[in-house]
């Protein structure tokens, strides 16, 4: 274990911003809090990295209590989402700044700082200055700057919340094989779903300044807690049956003229279509059924011929095995 949060809390003027947060980090993880603007996420790490204190609770770091180690000396390093590069430094000096106040110079010194540069695929660029950098770039050599010193754990916040969307794509799936290759423990904040999806081993759903859900991708996307994790995380539609609450995921959902069979087992509905909308590879398709519940359902745009018409009834129809029941006391 590389890090344990117990109890932790922390209010600004009588606010809760972390409340009653407990988590544990193995260490190798890539473990993502992900969760909405406002839900606690920057102030969780802040507490971990010692920029501030908290009110309540234990942090602990390779099982050592850091409530009076300042942040210097944790073994830690944050990366940040503008990159704080020096611009008067060139590249290399930047990543070498850290290694130089831990009293490594000389050749030991250069040779660490060619490594990090290489990891990151910015070995051409040593000698440029931060300005001369491209967005990507610039984010790549803070990311050097910081697995340079090889922490036990790294923090990041939103790095890449200031890429464009291709290369923030790109930048994900660099991250995810550089964190494999150095192998250091990753603690990384986004709100953004589809990034804590595609590159965690670990992820915790914060909500109002508390964890809502901690699991793998899988099982939060296949088996949501409550009704703000199953809406945070992908998009579903909750169908109200009796007293239970029913989590009903779009690729789940078959749609078909109505009178078309469906598979075996299925629980099939009436409805009408209320809306399509095209998404390139998918259609996402808006059904209203009988009692004014909405489902979505998707359908990959195969080269199927368009049965459905818009305002026509159509049959909806799911497996009700992948159902997700809810409980309402959440
Ligand atoms: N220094 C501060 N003083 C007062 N309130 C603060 C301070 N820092 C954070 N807060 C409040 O604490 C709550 C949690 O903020 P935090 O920055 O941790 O959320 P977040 O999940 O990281 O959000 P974002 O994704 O927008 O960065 C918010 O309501 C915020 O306004």
């Amino acid at each position: 274990m590389v890090l344990r949060l117990t109890g932790i809390r922390k209010h600004y003027k009588g606010a809760a911003a972390v409340e009653h947060v407990d988590l544990t980090v193995g260490r190798g993880e890539f473990f993502t809090l992900l969760g909405p603007s406002g839900s606690g996420k920057t102030t969780t790490l802040r507490l971990i990295a010692g920029f501030e204190r908290p009110d309540a609770g234990i942090i602990e770091l390779d099982g050592v209590d850091v409530a009076r180690t300042p942040p210097f000396d944790r073994n830690i390093n944050t990366v940040f989402q503008d990159y704080a590069l020096f611009p008067h430094m060139s590249v290399a000096d930047n990543v070498a700044y850290g290694l130089k106040a831990k009293g490594v110079r000389g050749d030991a010194c250069r040779a660490r700082v060619a490594e990090a540069l290489r990891t990151v695929q910015m070995t051409a660029f040593g000698e440029r200055l931060p300005a001369q950098l491209s967005g990507g770039q610039r984010q790549r050599v803070g990311l050097a700057r910081a697995i340079v010193n090889r922490p036990g754990l790294l923090l990041l916040d939103e790095p890449l919340g200031a890429l464009d969307l291709k290369l923030r794509h790109d930048m994900q799936l660099e991250l995810k094989h550089i964190q494999k290759e150095v192998g250091i423990t990753f603690l990384y904040v986004t709100h953004d779903q589809e990034e804590a999806l595609s590159m965690s081993s670990r992820i915790a759903i914060f909500n109002k300044g508390r964890i809502e859900q901690i699991g793998t991708p899988r099982e939060i996307y296949d088996r949501p807690v409550s009704a703000f994790v199953a809406g945070f995380v992908g998009t579903s539609s909750l169908v109200r049956r009796d007293s239970s609450v029913l989590v009903l995921r779009p690729e789940k959902v078959r749609v078909a003229p109505p009178g078309t069979a469906m598979p075996a087992g299925f629980h099939v509905e009436p409805g009408r279509l209320e809306d399509e909308i095209y998404l390139g590879m998918m259609t996402k398709l808006v059904i209203r059924l009988a009692d004014g519940t909405a489902i979505e359902a998707l359908r990959p745009n195969d080269g199927d011929p368009a049965d459905l018409v818009s305002g026509s009834p159509v049959a909806v129809g799911w497996d009700p095995s992948t159902l997700r029941v809810l409980d309402e006391t959440r």
